[in-house]
């Protein structure tokens, strides 16, 4: 669209199917206020399911000024068409300045869809986000090139500013406001349809759960020297409740799959506490988890850098430390 009709920013606030809010999409809501603080427009939240009061109720504590409910039989579960049609009719009625996706399977399956119906341009997997005070265009950050450098995106002349955002880029911020407007939307579909039919959700296996939302990963890299060092990291996990993350050294080893990466091109994640292991630092793996809270490494190198990031550093060998440490962890608890 070559015009936008407000400043405000709007976040597609994703459902599960459990009906609770995806973690990610509330985590848009840090950067969007601070957005549309800059671009002086209202931060706007949009929800689209069957049953939705408690997830407008989690939102609303989240920052959003306001909040679209758009709630139908319809939306119980995604469907690419109906949700891309709904919400490119909400668009095109509202014209916001920008619309932040969650870079979920979901959001990235719809995203695209949605920007080339409104010929707008989009900015996919991005690892920041913020906006130019004059302009009102978002500036979208990503890494390009294999990731070898990171980008600065800017969609000129272009409504909305669109782009998706990588699960655990930001943190989720409550915030208590005075009052939150909840505006019912009904979006009249006329001739969509859906054309896809959902029968059977299959969990792949050996994937980590939700790596990006975990408050506690206990990480390993090539440190380990083998695969069954990552046995050694989940017994720690599992006495702490966390989740385990890798290195892409440890990946490229063989010794667990890429869903477990974090850094560059792997996850981004932002835990309570991350526990690096046998891991050395390299910028690729710090991008993605050094917003942790606190960070401990182990690593028999004191010259590591990864000791430069760190809150607790222990030299020594991870082999002596993170059993003893296991044993004491399970015993108090
Ligand atoms: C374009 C690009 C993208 C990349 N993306 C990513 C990414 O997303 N994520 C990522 O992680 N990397 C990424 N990398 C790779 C990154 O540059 C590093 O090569 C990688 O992170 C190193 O992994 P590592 O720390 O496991 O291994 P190493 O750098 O080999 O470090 C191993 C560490 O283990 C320590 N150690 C060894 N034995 C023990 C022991 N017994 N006890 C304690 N410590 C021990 C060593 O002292 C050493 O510091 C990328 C690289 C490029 C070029």
């Amino acid at each position: 669209m070559k015009d936008k009709k407000s400043n405000d920013i709007w976040v597609f606030v994703e459902i599960k199917e459990d009906g609770s809010v995806q973690p990610s999409s509330l985590e848009l809501l840090n950067p969007g206020m601070q957005i549309a603080e800059k671009t002086k427009g209202k931060l706007v939240a949009v929800l689209f399911g069957s049953e939705l009061q408690s997830a407008v109720k989690e939102t609303a504590e989240y920052g959003a000024d306001q909040i679209l409910m758009v709630q139908g039989s319809e939306y119980e579960e995604y469907s690419t068409d109906i949700y891309t049609d709904a919400l490119c009719i909400l668009l095109k009625k509202y014209a916001p300045a920008a619309l932040l996706i969650a870079a979920t399977n979901n959001g990235r399956d719809m995203s695209p869809r949605i920007a080339c119906r409104l010929k707008t341009g989009l900015t996919a997997d991005c690892t920041g986000v913020d906006a130019e005070e004059d302009s009102g265009c978002l500036l979208w950050t990503r890494p390009t090139l294999g990731g070898n450098l990171m980008a600065c995106i800017v969609c000129q002349e272009h409504w909305p500013q669109m782009g998706t955002i990588r699960p655990g880029t930001y943190k989720k911020k409550k915030i208590v406001k005075e009052h939150v407007e909840v505006r019912r939307e009904f979006v009249k579909l006329g001739a969509s349809r859906n054309r896809v039919r959902v029968y059977e959700t299959i969990e792949e296996e050996g994937v980590p759960a939700d790596l990006e939302s975990a408050e506690i990963i206990v990480a390993g890299g090539k440190g380990l020297g083998s695969a069954q060092g990552f046995q050694m990291l989940q017994n720690l996990a599992d006495a702490l409740g966390g989740a385990v993350g890798a290195t892409r050294g440890a990946v490229e080893e063989g010794w667990i799959s890429h869903a477990f990466q974090i850094g560059q091109t792997g996850k981004t994640v932002s835990p309570k506490l991350y526990i690096a292991c046998g891991i050395s630092g390299a910028i690729q793996h710090m991008v993605g988890m050094s917003s942790a809270n606190m960070i401990i490494a182990i690593n028999q190198d004191r010259e590591a850098p990864i000791f430069q990031i760190a809150d607790y550093g222990i030299v020594g060998d991870i082999y002596k430390i993170i059993p003893e440490f296991t044993k004491k962890i399970v015993d108090i608890v």
